[in-house]
């Protein structure tokens, strides 16, 4: 296998800071938790009440050795009392503790619901330029797989950790009440089990975040080899996504193989001998008191009392321990989350004006994906409204980075595009969005009906997407499909041909009645008779639409108002098709001679 193919294909990740996970994991939480403050506060409350009624067992049957049983005294009546009274406290805590574990359920399940509609709408408001860079099945992991860790987070905070550090607290308590000096001995546990839990993360943190990275990765190769499976497999090229994905897969099992290896050494056994040990020094402390004396009744019940104590202090702090690998990954996906949370949205255009007749004006607009090197070079332009303008030129020239600042899709320097006058950034999403139309390179369809792929989402009357589909001319080849309307188009169109694709999407854009309607390459995949019935369609928006037309097949805008010809970055020609074909030795004539030498050929 060629080494590169075992080379993730995301950069690597820069060194996770712990402290940073946790404040980023904390600030998740208390964001999603805070319309919840009142059930966790009822929740922690009335499980502190059932902690404190539990500890009341172990103290009832030491009063019950000491004042009864060892001195034979029986006073049935009062040892009786004294039995059901514990019996009602451990039903009461019982109960109490069922209720409120489903209460904080209940908040840990809201809350997850909140922070992924919350990571979903967020994904929908960033700006273009994180697409650029973002790989899709990581960022479908982050809203599903992801959100559903940070529910672990808040099943092991709420209900492990914040019930068993309760428990553990009650019987603190009471064992220094009973005999402080022996609860100091008991308390040395915890130090100890914080040791544990501090070997344990820097033994297995490194291997949970790398879990974690290779399961996003594992989920970014599906999604990529699904998306491109044509290519993948007339490329030949399958065997070698084979060998890559069990290459990560292996690397995925590794790294689990280590976390569990820290778990299974560390926690459990480790904290079985504590409580051993514990038990043994406590017994000792006992027996060294008593001196080869029998142990009085008072400390018989003690005895009795701190070994039921002992196993209460244990039991929690292994839960909590136990939860602690749960607990490392659910705050590495929990600061994952908060990460893409964190992206900047897109910054909300002003509140003023609107797109009245469509009119665009561009002046002096310089554009750079990255700074120092532009991409567009002081472009000014004007588009009058209604007018059809083509937009041509060589490969990289700059026409879909044009388009793309015209859509807002980047942000343009403040003040060089203005439509009727208003800066484009001033004016309202809504209305913008609604005033411009898109017709896509690719036509991006939905598994859905024809219907449904035309209004996407708009509440549009079944006569307007009739209406649409007319002016785009596909009301002929859908009223042919099946069902008409609702026939069921398949994932991303499958069962239409391309140019059937691309009538649908003009259709799709008209149906917003757009003021301005941008077209990308809207006939590069069309045979010439649809590119004739696109162009018919283009022409009957004249005088009503603005329309600005990216073409490499120039005979899509000869008819237009204008073609404007970019060349790295500027505009090098402007002018009718006429005028354009008069230019001696210009660009747009060499254009037109060899796309009229590649049709000959
Ligand atoms: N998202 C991006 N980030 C960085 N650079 C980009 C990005 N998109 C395009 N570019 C660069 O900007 C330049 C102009 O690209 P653009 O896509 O606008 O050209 P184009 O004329 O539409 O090309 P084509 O006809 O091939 O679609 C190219 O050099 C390209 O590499």
């Amino acid at each position: 296998m060629p080494p590169e193919a075992v080379q993730p294909r995301t950069l690597p990740a820069p060194p996770v800071q712990r402290r940073r996970i946790v404040g980023d994991a904390a600030a998740l939480l208390l964001r999603a938790a805070s319309p919840e403050r009142r059930h966790l506060a009822i929740g922690t409350l009335w499980l502190l009440l059932a902690a404190g009624l539990e500890a009341l067992g172990p103290l009832a049957g030491k009063v019950l050795i000491d004042q009864y049983l060892l001195p034979r005294d029986a006073d049935l009546p009062r040892m009786a009392a004294l039995l059901v009274g514990a019996l009602v406290a451990g039903i009461v805590a019982s109960w109490l503790r069922y209720r409120q574990l489903v209460r904080l359920a209940g908040v840990a399940m809201r809350s997850v619901q909140r922070i992924r509609e919350t990571v979903y709408g967020h994904v929908l408001r960033l700006p273009m330029a994180f697409f650029d860079h973002a790989i899709i099945g990581q960022l479908v992991s982050r809203v599903t797989n992801d959100t559903e860790a940070v529910k672990g987070l808040y099943v092991q905070v709420l209900f492990v950790i914040l019930d068993s550090l309760i428990i553990l607290t009650g019987a603190m308590l009471a064992m220094l009440w009973l005999d402080w000096r022996l609860m100091l001995i008991v308390a040395a546990l915890v130090p100890a089990v914080a040791l544990i839990v501090y070997l344990y993360q820097r033994l297995s943190a490194p291997a949970v975040t790398r879990t974690r990275e290779l399961r996003s990765e594992l989920n970014a190769q599906v999604a990529e080899s699904i998306a491109g499976m044509p290519v993948l497999q007339a490329a030949n090229a399958t065997q070698r996504f084979r060998d890559r994905f069990a290459t990560l897969n292996e690397g995925h099992y590794r790294s689990r193989r280590r976390e569990l290896r820290a778990n299974a050494w560390l926690l459990r056994p480790v904290l079985d001998f504590l409580n051993v040990l514990l038990l043994a020094i406590v017994l000792a402390v006992f027996g060294f008191r008593a001196g080869g004396q029998a142990l009085s009744t008072v400390e018989v019940g003690i005895l009795y009392a701190f070994i039921s104590y002992i196993s209460r202090v244990i039991e929690p702090l292994v839960q909590i321990t136990m939860q602690f690998s749960q607990l490392q990954q659910a705050l590495v996906s929990a600061s994952r989350v908060h990460a893409l949370l964190a992206e900047a949205e897109t910054p909300v255009a002003g509140d003023r004006g609107r797109v009245g007749a469509g009119a665009i004006a561009i002046e002096r607009l310089t554009f750079a994906y990255q700074p120092g090197r532009p991409v567009l070079h002081d472009i000014t332009l004007e588009l009058p409204a209604g007018s059809f303008h083509g937009i041509v030129g060589h490969t990289g020239s700059g026409k879909s980075t044009l388009l793309s600042l015209l859509l807002r899709f980047y942000a343009a320097p403040a003040g060089s595009v203005r439509i009727d006058g208003v800066p484009l950034e001033g004016i309202p999403e809504e209305s913008f969005r609604a005033s411009v139309g898109l017709v896509p390179q690719e036509p991006f369809l939905l598994a859905a009906t024809a219907r449904e792929n035309i209004a996407v989402g708009r509440p549009l009357s079944d006569a307007q997407v009739e209406a649409a589909a007319r002016a785009a001319h596909a009301d002929g080849f859908i009223r042919a499909l099946a069902q008409g309307y609702d026939t069921f188009l398949g994932e991303g169109g499958a069962r239409l041909s391309t140019g059937q694709k691309q009538l649908l999407a003009i259709a799709r854009a008209l149906a917003g009645e757009p003021r301005i309607l941008l077209l990308d390459e809207a006939t590069a995949h069309v045979d010439s008779e649809t590119e004739q019935v696109v162009q018919r369609a283009l022409a009957a928006l004249r005088g009503r639409v603005t329309v600005v037309a990216i073409a490499h097949r120039l005979s899509t805008v000869r008819d237009a108002d204008r073609i404007v010809v970019l060349n790295h970055g500027r505009i090098a020609e402007l002018g009718t098709h006429a005028q354009l074909m008069e230019i001696p030795d210009g660009l747009y004539q060499r254009l037109v001679q060899l796309q009229q030498l590649e049709e000959e050929e």
